[in-house]
C-alpha cells in the first residue's frame, strides 16, 4: 500500500514533535529547579481535581515507621484476594494455610472493579519508589518501594462508598484472614538474638501442633466442661463489655509431670483458632519489659507461662517482705523440683542479667490497666505444685478456672487405646482397669507403653507392655509401703528402748 504524500509529511511532523516534546520535557527534568517542578505538579494536581468527578481513597502498606503492616492494607488484601481473583488478568499466587493450597491475588498494577450496592469501584495495586534523600546514601539505603491500593469512584457514591463500601470490605477482610491465616506459636527466648532494625520482642514459627480434645486422655464430663467454658468465652465479646471487664480469662492447670497440661494448651489453641504466645519469664529483664511483651501480643491469642513456680520465686519475694525467709525452709519443701536444681537457670534472662521481675509485677500483668488492651485473649499458668503459688496469683479473676490434670483413669486409658491402637475393646481390659485401680499412672507413660515400637507390634503386645508397667508400678509401690512400715517399726523399738534405758537409769 502507498501512502499519499500528505499523510507522510503529516506522521512525519507527528513524529518529529512528539520528538521535540519529549526532548524539552527531559532538559526541564534535569535542569528545571525542583521547587518549580513541584509547583507545577501541585497546580496540575489542581486543574485536575476540579474537572475530575472521580474520588481516590490510598490505603497503604506501612503507615508511619514501616515497622508494622496496616491492618486495613492486609484487610484489603485478603477482601480482594477473594473477590477478584476471577476478574483480574495478572495474578500473584502465594501459599495459603499449612502450605496445602496457593492463594491467589492481584498483581502490581493491576486493576478490577467491584461493584457495592449500585455503586462501581475500581482498585488498583500501584507502588512509589522512595528514593534516599542524598546520592551518598544510595548504597546504604537503597530505594524503598511503598506499595498501596487505590480506590476510585465517583463522587456521587462517596456516601456509599465511605460509609458502608469500606465497613464492608474491612469486615470481609478480616473474616477471610481469619480463615485463612497460619497460627503462630510465639517466643520471648534469648536464645535467639534481635536483630536492630527488628523491634518487636516475639519471635515466631507456624503453629502446628496436632493436639485436640477429642485425642486427649480425660474423662467425658470435664473435657465437656472445659470445652463448653472455652467456646462461651470466645462467643462473650458483648457480655464481657456489658459487665464492664477486660475480654479476658485465666486459666491455671496443676497436676503432677505428664498429665497433659501443655498438651491442653495446644487442643485449646486448636480448639479456638488462637496463637500462642509461650512466654519464658525468666528471660524478661523487668516488670517495664513484661508490659512491653504484653502490648505486642494480638488478640484472640493464648499467653502461656509453662511451670509458673519455677519461673520466679514469686513466694520467696512475698516471704521477705514481710515475715523472714528461711531458706532451709525452701529447700525442703520440694518446690520447683525441675529447675531450682539447676543453678542459673532461675531468674536468668540470658543476658546474665538476674530478671527483675516482681510478684506484683506479674500480678499487674495478668489483671493491670494494660491487660485489657487488645481483648480477647486467655492467659494460662501450668504448674506442678499449685499449692506452693502465692493466693494473690491464682485467685479467681486472675486465674478464673483451676483445672486438675491428674493420674491417668480408665475412661482416659479407653481414648488413648482408640488413639493409639484403634481399639475401643479387648479383653486385657478387664485387667488393666483392676491395675489401675490399684496404682497411679500418668498418660505420659500410657502413651508410651502403647505406642507401637516395630511394625509388627499389634494391640496385645502394647497392652501386655503396659500390664507389665502396671505390675511393675504395683510392686513397687508394695515394696515402698513394706519399708514405710518396717521404718516405722524400727522407730517405734528404738523409742521402746530409750524408755527402756531411761527407766533403768532411774531405778538406779
Ligand atoms: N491427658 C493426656 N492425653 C493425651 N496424651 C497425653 C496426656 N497427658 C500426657 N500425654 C502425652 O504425654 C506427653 C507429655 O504430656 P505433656 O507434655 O502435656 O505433660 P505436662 O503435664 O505438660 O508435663 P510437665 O508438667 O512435665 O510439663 C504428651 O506428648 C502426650 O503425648
Ligand atoms: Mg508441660
Amino acid at each position: 500500500m502507498v501512502l499519499p504524500a500528505t499523510m507522510v509529511e503529516m506522521w512525519t511532523m507527528v513524529g518529529s514533535t512528539i520528538a521535540s516534546f519529549m526532548f524539552i520535557m527531559a532538559i526541564i527534568r534535569q535542569y528545571c529547579p525542583y521547587e518549580i517542578r513541584r509547583f507545577m505538579e501541585k497546580l496540575s494536581h489542581r486543574i485536575n481535581t476540579f474537572f475530575n468527578p472521580y474520588i481516590r481513597i490510598s490505603i497503604h502498606e506501612f503507615s508511619g515507621d514501616r515497622l508494622k503492616r496496616s491492618e486495613a492494607y492486609a484487610n484489603v488484601e485478603a477482601y480482594l484476594s477473594s473477590n477478584t481473583s476471577k476478574s483480574a488478568k495478572r495474578l500473584k499466587a502465594e501459599m495459603g494455610k499449612d502450605s496445602s493450597n496457593i492463594v491467589l491475588s492481584m498483581d502490581e498494577f493491576e486493576r478490577v472493579t467491584d461493584e457495592f450496592r449500585g455503586a462501581k469501584v475500581w482498585w488498583l495495586l500501584t507502588k512509589t519508589a522512595t528514593p534516599p534523600r542524598s546520592m551518598m546514601l544510595m548504597s546504604y539505603y537503597p530505594e524503598q518501594e511503598r506499595r498501596f491500593y487505590k480506590l476510585t469512584f465517583h463522587k456521587r457514591y462517596r456516601e456509599i462508598v465511605t460509609d458502608y463500601y469500606l465497613g464492608h470490605v474491612v469486615k470481609e477482610g478480616k473474616e477471610i484472614r481469619v480463615k485463612n491465616r497460619q497460627r503462630k506459636l510465639f517466643t520471648n527466648s534469648p536464645g535467639y538474638k534481635w536483630p536492630s532494625y527488628k523491634q518487636t520482642m516475639w519471635s515466631h514459627i507456624v503453629f502446628e501442633h496436632p493436639a485436640t480434645f477429642e485425642t486427649m486422655a480425660l474423662e467425658g464430663h470435664k473435657k465437656k466442661e472445659i470445652i463448653e467454658d472455652l467456646l462461651t468465652f470466645s462467643k462473650s465479646k458483648e457480655f464481657y463489655e456489658r459487665i464492664g471487664k477486660a475480654w479476658k480469662r485465666g486459666y491455671l492447670l496443676h497436676g503432677p509431670p505428664g498429665t497433659g497440661k501443655s498438651t491442653m494448651i495446644a487442643a485449646m489453641a486448636n480448639l479456638l483458632s488462637y496463637d500462642v504466645y509461650d512466654l519464658e519469664l525468666t528471660a524478661v529483664k523487668d516488670n517495664t519489659e513484661l508490659r512491653k511483651l504484653l502490648i505486642e501480643t494480638t488478640s484472640k491469642s493464648i499467653i502461656v507461662i509453662e511451670d509458673i513456680d519455677c519461673s520466679l520465686d514469686l513466694t520467696g519475694q512475698r516471704k521477705k517482705m514481710g515475715e523472714k525467709s528461711s531458706k532451709e525452709d525452701q529447700k525442703n519443701d520440694g518446690f520447683c523440683s525441675k529447675e531450682r536444681k539447676e543453678e542459673g537457670n532461675i531468674s536468668n534472662n540470658g543476658n546474665d542479667q538476674i530478671s527483675k521481675v516482681t510478684l506484683s509485677g506479674l500480678l499487674n500483668f495478668i489483671d493491670g490497666l494494660w491487660s485489657a488492651c487488645g481483648g480477647e485473649r486467655l492467659i494460662v499458668f501450668t504448674t506442678n505444685y499449685v499449692e506452693k503459688l502465692d493466693a494473690a496469683l491464682i485467685r479467681r479473676g486472675r486465674m478464673d478456672k483451676h483445672i486438675e490434670l491428674s493420674y491417668c483413669s480408665f475412661e482416659g486409658f479407653k481414648v488413648l487405646a482408640k488413639n493409639y491402637l484403634g481399639i475401643e475393646s479387648h479383653q486385657m481390659f478387664d485387667k488393666i482397669e483392676n491395675l489401675m485401680g490399684d496404682v497411679k499412672i500418668t498418660p505420659a507413660d500410657v502413651a508410651e507403653s502403647l505406642m507401637p515400637k516395630s511394625p509388627v507390634d499389634g494391640p496385645e503386645r502394647c497392652l501386655s507392655r503396659l500390664i507389665l508397667a502396671l505390675e511393675e508400678a504395683k510392686e513397687e509401690v508394695a515394696v515402698a509401703v513394706a519399708e514405710e512400715a518396717k521404718g516405722k517399726d524400727e522407730e517405734a523399738k528404738e523409742i521402746d528402748e530409750q524408755i527402756h534405758v531411761q527407766g533403768d537409769k532411774d531405778q538406779v
